[in-house]
């Protein structure tokens, strides 16, 4: 199902949650909603649930609009941070809720409930766990609970806030490939509010950048990471060291840094460098090295400049480890991002 958010305005008292958002999802999409700490992402998301109705704009699902009905009737199915499971109830009955609840002609027989409770378990990998309560489950499994519960009413869209929040980096990592999975498996168009980049990237076909109640960037991971538009999008997508400086006839120097800006007017200007974007083999601007620490497969290298600037190099293991603090070194960058101010 199409999703369009068209001019969308919110706010709380004087303060805008939501300034003029504009938004559409493509049907059978997975859209990342990524900001920071109140930038409105949940805001969004409720006033695309119907939990919260805009003060002005539009929210249409296909061609109806929905932007002042009822969180019942837009056939949402949302997941929260928080497990919201029946604690006194059992994971099967958790997960047959919303069609339990179904009245009258609506409400599918026994069998037909505990055949899709069936399939929704095995699909979140937790087919033998139905008869276990919430609190015999880690976070793990009931966020796995919540979604099967989410998807039991065959929503038309999925709504996810934050939902692998409360949970340690190792299980967030391997939820984020399951909800992938799920995601393929199902096809239901899903929005996915988080404010870690990493775990947009990695999920998302596009990732809408959201910042003080404004879309900064809607695009593909590779889009947002790579062409991002304009300082803060490239500040908060993917790792950045960022300098002040100005540009002069092509080049922008930021005291002891400097970069190729080609085509860019002379006048100040933002500089950001992703730290595996800088070589270090021969060329470029002198730096010292401060600190190598090894990671896995790679090194991030503290440097500094003559004038003072700081940055860090990421290199391979093995560069890392030819790399003594101290040493004399010349920085160049294989891609800088530069933005006249
Ligand atoms: N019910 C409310 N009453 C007053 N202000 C609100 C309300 N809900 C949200 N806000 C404010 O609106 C702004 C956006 O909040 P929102 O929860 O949408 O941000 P967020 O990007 O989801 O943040 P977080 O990642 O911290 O959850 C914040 O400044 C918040 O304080």
């Amino acid at each position: 199902m199409t999703i369009s958010i068209r001019s969308v305005q919110k706010t709380f008292g004087r303060f805008p949650a939501l300034n003029d958002v504009s938004l559409e999802i493509a049907p059978g999409e997975l859209l990342a909603l990524l900001g920071p700490s109140g930038s409105g992402k949940t805001t969004l998301l409720r006033a695309i649930a119907g939990l919260e109705y805009p003060d002005s704009g539009q929210i249409l699902f296909e061609t109806e609009d929905v932007t002042y009905a009822g969180a019942a009737r837009r056939g949402v199915g949302f997941v929260f941070q928080q497990y919201a499971l029946f604690k006194h109830m059992t994971v099967a009955k958790n997960v047959a809720f919303g069609l339990d609840v179904r009245k009258g002609a609506a409400k599918p027989s026994k069998t037909e409930i505990a055949a899709r409770v069936d399939e929704l378990l095995k699909l979140v990998e937790l087919g033998d766990l139905g008869k276990r309560f919430p609190s015999q489950l880690s976070g793990g499994q009931r966020q796995r609970v919540a979604l099967a519960r989410a998807l039991a009413v065959s929503p038309r869209v999925l709504l996810l806030d934050e939902p692998f929040g409360a949970l340690d980096a190792t299980v967030r990592k391997s939820l984020r490939k399951e909800l992938r999975r799920i995601h393929d498996a199902t096809g239901v168009t899903t929005i996915f509010v988080t404010h870690d980049q990493e775990e947009a990237l990695e999920l998302a076909d596009r990732v809408a950048i959201l910042n003080q109640g404004q879309i900064e960037q809607v695009g593909t991971p590779s889009e947002v990471h790579d062409n991002p538009a304009n300082p803060f999008v490239c500040g908060f997508v993917g790792e950045a060291n960022r300098f002040e400086g100005a540009v002069r006839d092509g080049r922008f120097v930021s005291g002891g840094v400097t970069l190729a800006a080609p085509g860019l007017a002379d006048g100040p200007a933002v500089g950001f460098v992703r730290p595996y974007d800088i070589a270090l083999d021969g060329k470029g601007f002198e730096v010292r090295v401060e600190r190598v620490g090894i990671d896995g497969a790679v090194a991030h290298v503290d440097l500094v400049t003559p004038q003072g600037e700081r940055l860090e190099a990421q290199v391979s293991r093995e560069q890392g480890r030819s790399l003594a603090a101290g040493a004399a070194l010349h920085a160049e960058s294989r891609q800088a991002h530069i933005y006249s101010l």
